[in-house]
């Protein structure tokens, strides 16, 4: 079965002022879609991130991939790659990757490869999950990813999740959180206001919700003096301290002299960065992200590299829409040693998708995974079509720390700490 044609779409949906270390989430977040298409007829879904230059490599891979068979999984790996303009290499181990460009490579691969799997489970009559060794367990628990939040902008539609801005904020965030989906775990993403600030809202969050496993996530805006001081302080409540301090030298720093784990998405990201984390014992947990890992296949074996290395796994997300929760779940689903909720920014997209409503539900926190042939989801074509013409009629789509943050709050900058 070989593929006839790819079709990749832009898209944008609304998305709330969630505050980050960086800035404030667009009023838009952008994502591709893309759909392949085989010689049988058979259409396979995949999503990734929107960015131009993204969007741009992601296009030149799509024209090369005609003709080849949607089970080659090397080819397919190696079309890409050189539509990058990377050689691809087989280390020692037999693991192929392309060099210094592999990071790129893999980004770029990602949707390719889930669409073509989801095809593989159409045509065979199997879930994704079936295809990565079965699923271990039914559905899959995610957290409540939680954010500081203004109440909307100004020329925007409030939202019903209303502004986060202190611990009784992010207490009420969460609430309806949990109320709503049934969340058994809490993320709260930092690095916004000053970090003792950020850990009273972690205890009050302790306080609330006694028993419920919480991380904190301040996206390496952290010294690490300042991490090994949170971490300590927060020693008896977090099931892991998340990304506070960059680099996984300055990780290593901090891991030494917390009491519990360190996550990342960020200073592990590629293959390159495992030997050093490992050997400098930088992190616990690994942050699995198929988006950047190279798809779901390439994913399940750095799950197994970590299993090896006695790393704890999780799952990253950035704002996303429901092919990738889809893949997200087959993933975890089929990953024996995922040994904590996963990320996803689901309520965030507040019914915005591009899949057809039914196929992917949350029940007492957790994703079932979904029963249909492959990925499970159908695209919402008319759907798809308005949210491409949103992509294409946007204007805001640029983080902007001064002048967006300033179009909500004069006096954001200044209320900012310096750590
Ligand atoms: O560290 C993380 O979890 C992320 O990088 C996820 C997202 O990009 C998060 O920071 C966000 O959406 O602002």
């Amino acid at each position: 079965m070989r593929i006839r044609e790819v079709h990749v779409t832009p898209v944008a949906f609304r998305d709330p002022p969630l505050l980050n270390a960086t800035g404030v989430h667009e009023p838009w977040a952008l994502r591709t879609v893309v759909e392949v298409v085989t010689d049988e007829g058979l259409t396979g879904l995949g999503e990734t991130y929107g960015d131009l230059s993204h969007l741009d490599r992601v296009r030149a891979a799509a024209r090369e991939l005609t003709g080849v068979s949607v089970h080659a999984h090397h080819a397919l790996y190696a079309r890409v790659a050189a539509s990058v303009g990377a050689d691809v290499v087989t280390d020692q181990h037999g693991l192929t990757g392309a060099g210094s460009n592999q990071k790129t490579v893999d980004a770029v691969f990602s949707p390719f490869e889930v669409a073509c799997l989801d095809i593989r489970g159409k045509a065979a009559g199997l879930r994704v999950a079936d295809l990565l060794g079965g699923p271990v367990r039914d559905a899959v628990p995610y957290s409540a990813y939680l954010f500081y939040k203004w109440a909307g902008h100004p020329d925007a539609k409030e939202d019903r999740f209303g502004a986060a801005l202190d611990p009784d904020g992010i207490v009420a965030q969460a609430r309806l959180f949990i109320e709503e989906y049934g969340f058994a775990s809490i993320k709260l993403k930092g690095g916004v206001f000053a970090p003792d600030e950020e850990a009273e809202a972690v205890r009050a969050l302790h306080d609330a919700f006694p028993g419920l496993p919480l991380r904190i996530d301040p996206n390496a805006a952290w010294t690490p003096a300042t991490s090994i001081r949170i971490g300590n302080a927060l020693g008896d409540v977090l099931e892991y301290l998340e990304d506070p301090a960059p680099g996984i030298g300055g990780m290593a720093e901090v891991a030494a002299r917390v009491p519990m784990r360190l996550a990342t998405n960020m200073c592990v990201v590629t293959h390159d960065h495992l030997p050093p984390a490992i050997a400098q014992r930088a992190i616990g947990v690994l942050l699995l992200d198929h988006h950047y890992w190279g798809g779901l296949l390439r994913s399940a074996q750095v799950a197994a590299l970590c299993g090896t290395f006695g790393l704890e796994l999780s799952m990253h997300s950035n704002s996303h829409l429901g092919i990738s929760l889809a893949a997200m779940t087959h993933l975890a689903a089929a990953t024996p040693n995922l040994n904590h909720a996963c990320d996803t920014h689901t309520p965030w997209q507040d019914g915005q998708d591009v899949v057809a409503p039914g196929a992917l539900r949350f029940t007492g926190g957790a994703v079932p995974v979904p029963e249909g042939p492959g990925l499970g989801v159908e695209l919402d074509r008319d759907a798809l079509a308005v949210m491409h013409e949103q992509y294409r009629t946007c204007t805001v789509r640029r983080r902007d720390d001064t002048a967006y943050m300033r179009s909500f709050d004069p006096d954001f900058q200044a209320k900012r700490a310096h750590w």
